[in-house]
């Protein structure tokens, strides 16, 4: 199923051009919000909303914590759009489903991606509650071919070949962690690299400390393949995790991770992610690139 899904142009288009003929926000900031990080919505002002299901050629949303919809409005003078949920692999979705929204945002002119996710830490230096600006990421189901570029390289939207260096944008990560200090919670944050795993199942302890061994910091089940498409067609990406658990690594400890812990730790941060990612979109310098 992965491999051979393919979507046309023509499909990303139908959907940007539907969503423009519904709206006349035309956005220039994303933000994928993480599971129960859906307040980030919340806080766009004139907001137009649209339930997933009615958008023609997007996915849906099964997962608790997120909610299945696309919401644009004004956030500090910028025209945003949000995705209160997004998709994930192990909901049986191809990646290239997964990540059909990031495209259809470059169509409507997005120039940046804000994406943000729950995830468990490696590091011993991150705890529940804090939040990880991610520097860089390791793509694990790409290691095995589940890439949301394979098949047919669709030119108009990026090369064949793209680089992943530098992806997560130097600029933003700096003045994310600025932020932090005038906001009072630069104690909460550091930067680290996130791990995507396929899921369902959250990990064994040797599955952990083999994550621990490789350099990994925090891990979860999305995100990364969001960033490889948003970077192959040249937005600009900042991401950030919101550490909502440890992850068991030592066959003594008797904790275990679920869900709705998950969520809510994302309920307990929901208003300092909201105000960091505010001030961000604020001090953003937009191009105002035309759309492809
Ligand atoms: O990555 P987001 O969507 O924030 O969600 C994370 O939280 C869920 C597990 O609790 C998984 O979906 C994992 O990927
Ligand atoms: N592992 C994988 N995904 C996650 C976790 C975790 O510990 N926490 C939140 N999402």
């Amino acid at each position: 199923m992965h491999s051979k899904e393919q979507i046309s142009h023509d499909d990303y288009q139908k959907t940007a051009d539907w969503l423009m003929s519904q709206t006349k926000h035309r956005p220039q900031v994303a933000i994928i919000c993480g599971s129960g990080l859906g307040m980030l919505a919340d806080t766009l002002k004139c907001q137009d909303s649209f339930a997933y299901s009615d958008i023609p050629g997007f996915p849906q949303s099964t997962v608790q914590g997120h909610a299945g919809r696309l919401v644009f409005g004004e956030l500090k003078g910028k025209t945003c759009v949000c995705m209160q949920g997004r998709f994930h692999m192990y909901e049986g979705h191809s990646l290239c489903k997964t990540t059909f929204p990031v495209r259809v945002f470059k169509l409507l002119g997005v120039e940046t991606l804000i994406v943000t996710n729950a995830a468990g830490s490696l590091a011993d230096g991150l705890q529940p509650g804090d939040i990880m600006i991610i520097k860089d990421h390791v793509n694990f189901p790409g290691f095995v071919g589940l890439n949301p570029l394979s098949g047919p390289n669709d030119d108009k939207f990026g090369p064949r070949f793209p680089a992943m260096s530098g992806c997560y944008d130097k600029g933003l990560r700096s003045t994310a962690m600025e932020i932090g200090k005038q906001l009072g919670v630069a104690g909460l944050m550091q930067e680290g690299v996130y791990a995507m795993v396929g899921g369902p199942n959250f990990e064994s302890i040797a599955e952990a400390r083999l994550l621990h061994r490789l350099g990994v910091d925090a891990v979860g089940m999305s995100t990364a393949a969001e960033v490889v498409v948003a970077t192959h067609c040249g937005l600009r990406v900042f991401g950030l995790s919101l550490i909502t658990n440890k992850v068991v690594k030592s066959y003594e400890d008797s904790d275990s991770v679920n869900h709705e812990g998950v969520l809510e730790v994302g309920r307990l941060r929901s208003q300092t992610v909201q105000q960091l990612v505010t001030e961000l979109v604020s001090r953003m310098e937009i191009n105002n690139n035309t759309a492809i």
